[in-house]
């Protein structure tokens, strides 16, 4: 019998779950979720938003949940120790961690500078790494086993003409939970990709102000409807049930069929 913790890893009383990026959109939405299954959530947010991160936490509350607000830029490696030193100082290890925070700023590839890419993969990437670095090794110092849980893309499977920068960092994100999935699976964590097709929040809603390119994107998915947050949020959530335990390395579409959508 390998070791590592038992099948569930819910444990008696409330889990503790991270959020990135829960200011808003799918990171507000799953804040949420976990909320309604009584969980303690820490609502992480970067500077300047934390207004929309205190209507995330009333949120949680109001779905019976436990909020904790907490800034951090998830590109500053500093900002990231000092988040990992509050939540573990408030709450202790964390039972499930969602690395959500993401930017797109879509650019033109010949109009990406140095300092454009390095942003958006310090952000989507990097921050990622830095995120669950500095969480899951007090996961496996508690024995407990856990969930990590991130958002990559159907662009992680795809490529887009003003997404160059931002496409590779989906990938990477893909790839980066089936090699802690690897590292963390003796341990009982597993390590899972969501990929989140079109999804209505404010990380596309200037582009989405092309119709034509909403209704080719419509055009393309079976279930007939853009996504919503709470499509994605529900998948993380079900992502972290017990049941899912021998689920590690995947990635796991969420974009009502519009990647398989060819002809
Ligand atoms: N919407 C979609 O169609 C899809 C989205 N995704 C992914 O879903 C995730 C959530 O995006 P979505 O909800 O759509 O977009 P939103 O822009 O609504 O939410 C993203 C959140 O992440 C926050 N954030 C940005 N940078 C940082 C940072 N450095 N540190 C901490 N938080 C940060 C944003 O804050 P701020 O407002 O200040 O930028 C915002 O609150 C992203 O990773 C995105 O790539 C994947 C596939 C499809
Ligand atoms: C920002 C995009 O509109 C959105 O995010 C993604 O990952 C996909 O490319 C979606 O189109």
């Amino acid at each position: 019998m390998s070791g590592g913790a038992s099948r569930d890893t819910i444990r008696a009383g409330p889990r503790t779950v991270l959020v990135t990026g829960a200011a808003r959109g799918i990171g507000r939405a799953t804040a949420a979720r976990f909320g309604r299954e009584g969980a303690r959530v820490v609502v992480n947010h970067p500077p300047g938003e934390r207004e929309y991160a205190e209507q995330t936490a009333e949120l949680v509350r109001q779905e019976g949940g436990t909020p904790l607000v907490v800034e951090a830029d998830v590109a500053d490696p500093a900002a990231v120790t000092e988040l990992a030193a509050i939540v573990h100082a408030t709450w202790g290890p964390l039972d499930v961690l969602v690395n959500n925070a993401g930017i797109c700023p879509f650019a033109d590839f010949f109009d990406i500078d140095v300092e454009l890419w390095d942003r958006v993969q310090h952000v989507n990437l990097r921050g990622a790494f830095l995120v669950t670095q500095a969480f899951t090794k007090a996961m496996v110092e508690a024995g407990r086993g856990g969930r990590v849980l991130s958002v990559s893309s159907i662009s992680a499977w795809v490529g887009g003409s003003q997404q160059v920068h931002y496409c590779t960092t989906k990938a990477g994100i893909s790839s980066l939970m089936k090699s802690l999935a690897i590292v963390l699976g003796p341990h009982g964590i597993t390590c899972n990709a969501v990929l989140p097709g079109a999804i209505a929040t404010d990380i596309n809603k200037a582009d989405w102000t092309d119709q034509g390119k909403v209704d080719y994107f419509r055009s393309r998915i079976p279930a007939g409807r853009m996504g919503e947050p709470a499509d994605v949020a529900g998948v993380l959530w079900l992502l972290s049930q017990p049941e899912s335990a021998y689920m590690t390395g995947a990635d796991v579409l969420v974009d009502g069929g519009m990647f398989v959508n060819l002809q």
